[in-house]
């Protein structure tokens, strides 16, 4: 995880090091080696099997990227941390540098689907970095930070950047993070319900720190992603909306 350390402030000098291969290095959907392939997923024909994306040994029928956008902050890293290793980073903020990347294998109706998750870096200076990626991203999660009311203001400005720099049928969600935090929280959950709805977008609120909603986050993503690629004509469609309603939990699960 290629993250520089800086002060609790938004700071921290390193130059824009993207720790990985550039953008163009990034696949489009991937299909696994051992089942039939599905029709072209989202974005992109899919490519000839290959065992992993991003060298790991995973068994996968099919793969895709997903990214993490949102101010400086506002706990993309955690979140993943939190996906991938069940684990939350405590102690000192140390900031991404450029950009950077994990893999999780998800079952998802018997199906094996590899989520390749870009963590970008919220701090202005990486933007352009970030900016190469978004054409390969299948999904992208837009977080805030509920005790930061500026995280939650500069959410227009990133879908603004998400309509200029995405794909048009790129799978978008909304998540208020930090929502354990109920003493600091100064964005209420029905300003993010309001700003959700007023954009279409499917929305929840998070808490990497403790785990609430962050694996349905994925899930519901991995699931939208599966069935735009591969849905049988007689199957019923995924509602990603009423999914998350349905599954979420709200932040009183949050309780210690
Ligand atoms: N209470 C609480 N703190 C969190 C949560 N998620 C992240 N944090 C804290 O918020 C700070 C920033 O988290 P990061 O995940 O590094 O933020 P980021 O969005 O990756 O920031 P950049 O890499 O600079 O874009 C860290 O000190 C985390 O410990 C959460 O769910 N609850
Ligand atoms: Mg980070």
């Amino acid at each position: 995880m290629s993250r520089k350390k800086t002060s609790k402030s938004k700071g921290g000098s390193a130059p824009a090091t993207s720790a990985l291969a550039p953008a163009t290095s990034a696949l489009p959907a991937t299909l696994g080696t051992a089942r039939p392939g599905p029709e072209a997923p989202p974005n992109g024909p899919p490519q000839p099997g290959r065992s992993s994306l991003g060298g790991g040994s995973d068994f996968y029928d099919v793969a895709f990227k997903v990214m993490l956008v949102g101010d400086s902050g506002v706990g993309k890293t955690c979140l993943l941390v939190r996906f991938k290793d069940g684990a939350f980073l405590a102690g000192t903020f140390i900031s991404t540098v450029g950009i950077d990347f994990r893999n999780k294998v998800l079952d998802v109706d018997g199906m094996k689907v590899k989520l390749q998750i870009w963590d970008t870096a919220g701090q202005e200076r990486f933007r352009s970095v970030t900016h190469a990626y978004y054409r390969d991203a299948h999904a992208l999660l837009l977080l805030y930070d509920v005790t930061n009311k500026a995280s939650f203001d500069s959410i227009q400005a990133w879908l603004t950047e998400i309509q200029e720099y995405a794909q048009h049928d790129v799978v978008l969600m909304l998540l208020g993070n930090k929502v354990d935090s109920a003493q600091e929280r100064v964005v209420k959950r029905e300003d993010g319900e309001k700003l959700a709805k007023e954009y279409g977008l499917p929305f929840m609120e998070t808490s990497a720190k403790m785990g609430l909603n962050v694996d349905l986050a994925f899930m519901a993503i991995a699931k939208e992603l599966k069935q735009r690629c591969m849905k049988a004509p007689s199957e019923p469609r995924f509602q990603l909306h009423d999914y998350i309603k349905r599954e979420g939990r709200g932040a009183s699960c949050c309780k210690p």
